[in-house]
């Protein structure tokens, strides 16, 4: 065995194939599958990803591996087939694969360096190496001699090497231990002088405590110094050593534990569906609708419980900003340090050491993010995901994955239940619910009989027409009076996306855009600037319009600072926090807002997105929706969804306890499907009347969608490529497939890049990857060269 298969890290479609190298003499047995190895590829070394160890290869002459980067696999058996598969499904490289199923510190860095092959080298030379073997490539950009090295590259006195480094670190700590017994130790005692108080103190500290201590720790404890302690190592009384240890974000959190609630009869109806099959070792998929605050949460905790009990492990994944610390403390809460969390607001170093907590089977539970899903264990009896239907589950960069689908997958492996949890489920998820590919669980009641709130809409126009200008309805600011009056807290909701300030003309209508993306700019009223937030272009905010000169240049729209300002001018005595990415963008700043809130330091807590999922405080009794409409007029076919959806996520926020809630929704169109029926909880209706709308369309689920999006800086060679691209699919897929463009995308420009897209709408197409494929391959050439962009999403989410 002595041939290894491996995939290098070159993501280019040439090279996503595996190589065969000869493991060397001293390597044998050393080399197993999903290790990473560091491989001769051309002139360069690189990381490699091992897939098979056999003892054989047509090639003769095979290169030998460099060196392994790991002692014990990255990826087990498992990962390494999931990883093909979700290379194949969607049409990606399997080393951005790879790379995407580990934490970031696993990623190899490069170094070009420079190396000595002669004593002697040109003088020139000499004094940048002055006398080392090695030096960086850096130093010889900075001195300036190109020239004088390319000569000494080819007349062989020097030669370029790459140093591959992997980016992990291991935190290490510092800790003393005592060398002798407590017998001993009191023999040292008694020899000491008087005089050495310092000392004896540290030794009559360890007669008690006869293990290792950090050494900061005890230095703070006994008011000692470095000197002191260093003296009694020297004198090999005590020793000195580095021990590995974790960096855990959560280790000075006071979690309470928790205990399993009784289950309500629809909670256990849904808990005995999944600990049946979880008893029986089968894939099952379960779609768990149950409306807010139905107690789903704790499903899957009594679910997990039943999952360890069985000596297996459970992977939880949560939406991003759902992530907040009072969902983790559920978990942490339940089952301590059973628990990793993974999620993108912790550091690199952080990640690596939950992975590693994973890897060694320190902890059974994951929390986690979308990339959670390939969490290394090897035993998994429970997949949950809860808000299925949330759009952060499928990751828009390579490799184009749902967690969703990559769950099954992993499911049907482990042989194992997985359950899509949600108030609002995807309408692909609750149509293959109806088909019985999943099986679907309701739990259609509130905890404690409480009501799902009382939801008024309010028209908006009406307002207008009765004189109210402000951005508040009359019904919303009384309804806020009255919690202010009452001590109950309020939740404003403003949805910013389609609903940001952008700068316009009153005179002749010019609006701000961009120079290098397809967009309007956006005002920020702190340093009066305006930015595009495609490319971080940014310009002053003009006195007079470049297109007319007229004075009458305004901001239009509402953003969160604004809204709180008049919020704050309406009703001079609330408490107002504001929850967006601008006062969240530091650490922590997330969990202190919410920490603030909770602890009913405020009366109003108004925000985006962010503040819509997984709340529950019990003293909210007002939910106010600023503008319904905001998400209907996007350029996607799934607008009515997700405006349905937030409605009801957001108005599950209120009366989640022994206080009834309210909601008051504004809108300019009351009169639309989504509002109307997210204002009465009618998900069936709602189901009902978009499935027809779809399938009149053609769009999920009655078909499937293929996006491709060429880019390239010049317009004329976007529009030829996508024609070409939509001319080969037409020519090469069935005659059922439908193929909308060329046409340009709906954001037409970014970052001086035109876009074109073209669309496929089909049924089943076996032959499409291998067909997308090829077609890649024919422009593979102008992509590396000419920086063309042929972006390929099989599942697309993101239409913009
Ligand atoms: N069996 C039970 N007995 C008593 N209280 C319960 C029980 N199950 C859940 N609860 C409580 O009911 C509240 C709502 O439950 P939970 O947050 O799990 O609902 P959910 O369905 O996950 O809601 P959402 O989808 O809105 O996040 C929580 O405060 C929870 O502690
Ligand atoms: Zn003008
Ligand atoms: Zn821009």
């Amino acid at each position: 065995m002595d041939v290894a298969n491996v995939v290098v890290d070159v993501p280019v479609a040439q090279t996503n194939r595996m190589f065969d190298y000869r493991i060397p003499e001293y390597l044998q047995h050393a080399v197993f599958p999903g290790m990473r190895v560091i491989v001769p590829f051309g002139p360069r070394k690189i990381m490699g990803y091992v897939l098979e160890v056999t003892d054989h290869s047509d090639i003769d002459k095979l290169k030998p591996i460099e060196s392994i980067m790991d002692v014990t696999p990255v990826l087990t058996k498992e990962l390494l087939e999931l990883g093909k598969w979700v290379a194949h499904h969607t049409i990606s490289f399997y080393i951005s694969t790879f790379q995407a199923m580990l934490p970031q510190a696993l990623k190899a860095s490069y170094e070009k360096q420079v190396q000595r092959l002669n004593d002697i080298l040109p003088e020139k030379l000499e004094m940048i190496f002055a006398g080392r073997d090695v030096i960086s490539f850096q130093e010889f950009e900075e001195a300036g001699v190109y020239q004088a090295l390319q000569r000494a590259v080819q007349v062989g006195d020097v030669e370029i090497i790459y140093q591959v480094h992997s980016k992990e670190t291991v935190k290490k700590q510092t800790y003393v231990k005592p060398m002798l017994e407590p017998l001993e130790l009191e023999a040292v005692l008694a020899d000491l002088p008087q005089q050495a108080k310092k000392k004896k103190a540290i030794i009559h500290f360890f007669q008690q405590h006869n293990k290792p201590i950090q050494k900061k720790e005890l230095l703070e404890k006994l008011h000692t110094t470095q000197s002191t302690v260093k003296q009694l190592i020297d004198q090999g009384i005590l020793k000195q050593e580095m021990v590995e240890t974790y960096r855990d974000p959560y280790q000075n959190e006071n979690i309470k534990r928790t205990q399993p609630l009784p289950l309500t009869s629809q909670q256990q109806d849904a808990m005995n569906a999944v600990v049946d099959t979880l008893d029986q070792t089968k894939h099952q998929t379960f779609l768990l609708h149950g409306v807010t605050g139905s107690g789903k949460t704790e499903v899957y905790l009594q679910a997990i419980h039943h999952c360890l009990t069985k000596g297996k492990e459970a992977i939880v994944l949560v939406p991003e900003i759902a992530l907040t610390p009072q969902m983790v403390n559920r978990f942490k809460g339940r089952f301590g340090s059973k628990v990793a969390v993974m999620h993108s607001a912790l550091s690199k170093g952080e990640r690596f050491d939950e992975w590693r907590k994973v890897q060694r089977k320190e902890v059974q539970v994951v929390v986690g993010a979308r990339s959670a899903i390939f969490a290394p264990f090897e035993q998994i009896g429970l997949i949950i995901i809860d808000e299925e239907h949330e759009t952060s589950y499928k990751q828009e960069e390579h490799p184009r994955y749902h967690a969703r689908d990559v769950a099954i997958q992993r499911a049907k492996y482990h042989y194992c239940p997985v359950i899509l949890g949600s108030a609002t489920p995807a309408l692909e998820s609750y149509a293959r619910a109806k088909k019985g590919v999943y099986q679907l669980l309701s739990m259609p009641e509130r905890m404690n009989n409480a009501k799902m709130p009382e939801v008024e809409l309010i028209d908006m126009r009406d307002e207008l027409h009765a004189g109210n200008r402000s951005m508040f309805s009359r019904q919303l600011k009384e309804a806020i009076e009255e919690r202010l009056a009452r001590k109950e807290q309020t939740v404003l909701f403003l949805n910013r996306r389609g609903y940001s300030t952008f700068v316009m003309c009153r005179d002749c209508g010019h609006v701000m855009t961009c120079p290098h993306c397809d967009i309007a700019l956006t005002y920020h009223r702190k340093n009066q600037k305006l930015k595009c937030h495609y490319c971080n272009y940014e310009e002053n905010m003009p006195d007079t319009c470049p297109s007319c000169e007229s004075d009458t240049i305004r901001y239009f729209g509402t953003g969160t600072q604004k809204v709180e300002e008049a919020l704050q001018e309406m009703i001079p005595e609330a408490n107002i926090i504001r929850m967006d990415v601008d006062t969240t963008r530091r650490k922590g700043s997330h969990e202190r807002l919410l920490r603030q809130f909770g602890n009913q330091q405020a009366d109003i807590l108004l925000g985006t997105q962010m503040i819509a999922k997984g709340l529950d405080f019990p003293n909210v009794t007002l939910v106010g929706v600023l503008a319904a409409d905001s998400l209907l007029n996007l350029p996607d076919f799934r607008a009515s969804e997700k405006t349905f959806q937030l409605l009801t996520q957001v108005s599950g926020r209120a009366g989640r306890h022994q206080l009834p809630g309210e909601v008051i929704i504004q809108t300019y169109t009351p009169e639309h499907y989504s509002v109307e029926l997210a204002s009465t909880y009618d998900y069936e209706a709602f189901f009902e009347k978009e499935m027809l709308i779809r399938k009149t369309y053609q769009y999920p689920p009655y078909y499937y969608l293929t996006l491709v999006t060429v880019s390239h800086p010049n317009q004329i060679k976007v529009m030829e490529v996508t024609k070409m691209i939509s001319l080969l699919l037409r020519k090469h897929l069935s005659d059922d497939v439908r193929i909308l463009g060329p046409t340009a995308s709906p954001v037409a420009r970014i970052k001086d890049r035109y876009r074109y897209q073209c669309m496929v709408k089909y049924k089943n197409e076996p032959n499409q990857r291998e067909i997308l494929r090829k077609i890649l391959a024919y422009f593979e050439d102008e992509m590396r060269k000419d920086e063309l962009l042929i972006q390929i999403d099989l599942q697309p989410y993101q239409l913009m």
